[in-house]
């Protein structure tokens, strides 16, 4: 299918900080992936870090579709989605396709720093290798 893995990093602005962080601290682990962002998360990353992303709309624009989109061709392995729990979004109804379609296709997603730091070991130890043939 795909030579490599993508991952795709989403946070709601909240949660930006702490995704960039995350993607300082795991920078040499993604750096062998194959990248995706929605558009101002991407840019923070970007700004922020050596890594090279594929930048999507802005979520509230589209992005999460487009997310949704890559999902459906099997183009992302691997979703970290940093979501606000707190915040109300003008765009939940996206948001909650993208996870329903992380569901429909068996894509691992974390929702929460703690579940993202498990993923991106396992990721690192080869456990979604699988997704490759
Ligand atoms: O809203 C988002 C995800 O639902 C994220 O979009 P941005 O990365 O453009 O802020």
């Amino acid at each position: 299918m795909h030579k490599i893995l993508n991952v795709a990093l989403i946070a709601h602005d909240k949660k930006k900080d702490t995704l960039v962080s995350f993607c300082i601290a795991y920078e040499s682990i993604l750096a062998k992936y194959g990248l995706y962002a929605t558009g101002t998360t991407g840019k923070r990353i970007m700004a922020e870090t050596n890594l090279d992303i594929h930048r999507l709309a802005s979520g509230p624009l589209g992005g999460d579709q487009q997310i949704g989109s890559l999902i459906v061709n099997k183009d992302i392995d691997l979703v970290i989605f940093l979501r606000d729990p707190l915040t109300a979004q003008a765009h939940e109804p996206d948001i909650q396709a993208l996870i329903r379609l992380c569901d429909v296709y068996s894509v691992p997603i974390a929702t929460n720093l703690a579940s993202a730091e498990i993923f991106i070991k396992a990721l690192n130890d080869g456990e979604l290798n699988w997704r490759l043939d």
